[in-house]
């Protein structure tokens, strides 16, 4: 039985991709347990691991061994209760926002909740954007989309892959900001992949350092600020603080030749 809380229980998780060239050893042994409503983010050297991991959180492929459970059931195939959010908005192209906000519903032969997806775009500020076609809005404005089509089956774990990565920083602040926003609203659980060290800080409960290939969890960080966060709370010395312990834990990780640090870590 799940532990009071723990909602979502990645247990001994271990990834192997078999490749042309080999076996590669993606994850190592990560076990992390996240309580309901909590906002945690991944954090950790280029190409340990993490999105393998989210992956398998939303059941968009397998382990090859250890297990995920979500309310103390396994995870083998995607899941109404959880929403994902990629660092591509991946909207298709030919169809309006209205219209691609209702695919998924289309794919899945159920009617899509129109006054629920109505509000989330007033919510998120696209409020009057359902007719324009993607190619019309901005990064950001396309991201806001796919939030919405995330939190349109109203999951109560978010899934968020770097979505934020491709964005100029003025529009990332706004983006961690509505985040921020919608997390205290709904108190979603939010799973969070991010490079960027003080947007994990200044967004999660807890931030999880995954190690250099293979991952394994090397740290877990619990974020002392009370919410809500503004942005100014980015330039005080004690956010430097824990920002700098962060870094400096990931820095001293143990490094592999085709892993960059230098650099990787705004
Ligand atoms: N489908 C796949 N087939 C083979 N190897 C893969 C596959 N997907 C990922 N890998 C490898 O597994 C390791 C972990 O990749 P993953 O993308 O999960 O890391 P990451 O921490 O998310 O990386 P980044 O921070 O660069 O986005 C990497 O070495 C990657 O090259």
């Amino acid at each position: 039985m799940p532990k009071h809380n723990e909602k979502l229980v990645i247990d001994r998780a271990t990834k192997y991709y078999e490749t042309g060239t080999g076996r590669v050893h993606a994850l190592d042994n990560v076990s992390i347990a996240i309580r309901d409503h909590e906002f945690v983010s991944l954090v950790g050297p280029s190409g340990c691991g993490k999105t393998t991991l989210l992956w398998s959180m939303a059941g968009l492929h397998d382990l090859t061994s250890g297990e995920i459970r979500l309310d103390g059931t396994p995870i083998h195939g995607p899941h109404p209760d959880i929403g994902m959010v990629f660092q591509d908005a991946n909207l298709l192209p030919w169809r309006n926002i209205q219209r691609n906000l209702a695919f998924p519903f289309e794919i899945s032969g159920k009617s899509a909740n129109e006054d629920r997806i109505l509000q989330l775009m007033e919510r998120v500020g696209l409020g009057g954007f359902g007719n324009k076609m993607p190619r019309e809005l901005s990064g950001g404005m396309q991201q806001r989309a796919s939030i919405v089509r995330a939190l349109s089956f109203d999951p109560s774990v978010l899934l968020m892959d770097e979505p934020f990565g491709a964005l100029d920083a003025f529009t990332r602040d706004e983006m961690n900001l509505l985040v921020e926003e919608i997390w205290m609203e709904t108190r979603k659980m939010i799973v969070f992949i991010t490079h960027s060290i003080p947007e994990a800080v200044f967004l999660s409960d807890k931030v999880h350092v995954l190690s250099a290939r293979p991952g394994r969890l090397a740290r877990t960080f619990t974020i002392p600020f009370p919410r809500p966060r503004p942005l100014e709370i980015m330039e005080t010395r004690e956010f430097f603080d824990v920002v700098n312990t962060i870094k400096a834990d990931i820095q001293h990780q143990p490094k592999t030749s085709n892993q960059a640090l230098a650099g990787a870590y705004p």
